[in-house]
């Protein structure tokens, strides 16, 4: 029989627990303890809704991997059970923190799908997340550490009942509680994830474990966002999913090459070893709106230095030409010319960003666990793409040809014959009339009308 010290000291230990619980969650904008999940649509994961109507609640100590037991709140008073005033103080205290939280959860809204993005505030991630909270069956929670996000990104969602924003490094583990994950997080331009490789690497190894281990916590399913990068300077052309790729292990592009290759590593393991349901869309080369200005990839690069091109002339603009300081500041508008790398010939084949994000909602929903190629298959030469942005957005802007960096992969096309078949994707839209909608949306956050 349980004597009432033990009692007591059962009932500090689980307080405690209780109460950290709850610090994190609040923290992490997460429900409150003992908050019931609501029930999901019959096709859903099954594994996930028992777990939500468990009363039990997971958490974690200090690795990704270690799963402790959570509180199970009690949730009526057994008068039989009062063995003295002080057990009916305790039976009442824990019966008041359920009732508390019921009476939260009742407030709640009943979503079907809790979904994390990480990277949400990023570029595709940002695209994905208006996608996903366009269903209202959908709660998104979005972690980013803004290393290349921004919650500008995010901004008409801030504040909404179904959305979630977390600043987070996914170096870090993360407690939420999630049907669905999209790991996206990582810096994807190669200016950016050549600029802090260990970091690059870490976040591709070590937040990809991360997740993986909240995906095995709370049985989620887990979609990671690998790279046509993996397959290096290919060999094979164009490239199909079976094609094991031609990466130099130690070269400057390997922190995010060989990361993705080692996080698809990752996936396939947890998936073998602990059934977690996996996964992988290998995307290509992709474009749109809300890249980042300088983000230093090539279609930015060349709509940016277009844009910039135009000789600045304050009658032209009715003195209202740079509404943006910060533009006005980093692009005198002096003219800057089409910067081609060395040779020119090499080839990418680009992808618009509402076929992409289309793709990788498609990947997750279906039964297929990939890896997936989602890209366009129009390929073009870098020099190509500068003509074609020269003539959709300026006739006189130059085209240079500037030193290349090493490594840099001298073709690569999707075979997408997988996507067709398996998910019922392909992209819809094409280079010439993708173009024009990043140009608006640049010319906008640059301030720069059209002539
Ligand atoms: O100003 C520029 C920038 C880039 N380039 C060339 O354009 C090509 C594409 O370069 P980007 O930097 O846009 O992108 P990369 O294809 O090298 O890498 C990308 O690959 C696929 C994605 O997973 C990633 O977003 C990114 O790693 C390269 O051949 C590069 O040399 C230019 O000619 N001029």
């Amino acid at each position: 029989m349980v004597t009432n010290k033990e009692k007591k000291k059962k009932f500090r230990k689980d307080n405690h627990r209780t109460k950290r619980k709850e610090e994190v969650l609040t923290e992490t904008g997460f429900r409150k303890q003992g908050e019931a999940r609501p029930e999901k649509e019959e096709n859903q994961n099954s594994k996930s809704s028992v777990r939500r109507n468990s009363g039990r609640v997971t958490g974690c100590k200090n690795s990704s991997e270690e799963e402790v037991p959570g509180l199970r709140i009690q949730r009526s008073l057994d008068f039989n059970s009062f063995e003295s005033v002080e057990n009916l103080f305790f039976d009442v205290l824990n019966c008041f923190m359920f009732q508390t939280s019921e009476r939260i959860s009742h407030c709640r809204l009943q979503s079907n799908m809790r979904i994390l993005v990480t990277g949400g505030a990023g570029f595709i991630g940002s695209h994905l997340v208006d996608r996903l909270m366009g269903n209202d069956k959908n709660e998104v929670i979005v972690a980013d550490n803004y290393f290349t996000g921004s919650k500008d990104n995010l901004r008409k969602w801030i504040g909404h009942p179904r959305f979630e924003l977390i600043r987070h490094d996914v170096t870090e583990p993360l407690l939420v509680e999630v049907d669905q994950i999209y790991h996206l997080a990582c810096p994807a331009s190669p200016i950016f994830y050549k600029y802090n490789p260990v970091k690059t690497i870490k976040t591709n190894v070590i937040g990809t474990l991360n997740m993986l281990g909240l995906a095995k916590r709370v049985g989620a399913r887990i979609l990671l966002t690998s790279t046509s990068e993996v397959y290096g300077d290919p060999l094979v052309h164009p490239q199909d999913e079976s094609y094991w790729g031609n990466v130099n292990p130690i070269g400057v592009r390997s922190c995010y090459d060989e990361g993705k290759r080692v996080a698809e590593t990752l996936m396939f393991d947890y998936h073998r070893q602990h059934g977690i349901e996996i996964r992988i869309a290998r995307i290509f080369n992709t474009y749109g709106p809300r890249m980042n200005i300088d983000d230093g990839r090539v279609v930015s690069n060349f709509i940016a230095q277009a844009l910039r091109y135009y000789p600045l002339l304050p009658s032209a603009f009715n003195g209202t030409a740079i509404v943006d300081a910060s533009a006005s500041a980093l692009h005198p508008c002096s003219g800057e010319p089409l910067t081609v790398q060395a040779p020119g010939t090499q080839t990418r084949s680009f992808c618009y960003v509402s076929d992409m994000v289309d793709g990788l909602i498609r990947l997750m929903e279906g039964e297929h666990t990939g890896p997936i190629n989602i890209g366009n298959p129009g390929e073009f030469t870098m020099q190509e793409l500068a003509e074609t942005v020269k003539e959709l957005i300026d006739h006189e802007v130059t085209i240079v040809s500037v030193e290349n960096t090493p490594d840099d992969p001298r073709q690569r096309k999707p075979d997408i014959t997988k996507a067709k078949e398996l998910l019922g994707w392909e992209p819809t839209i094409k280079l010439r009339d993708g173009l024009p909608l990043m140009e608006e949306d640049f010319r906008q956050r640059l301030g720069i009308p059209k002539k």
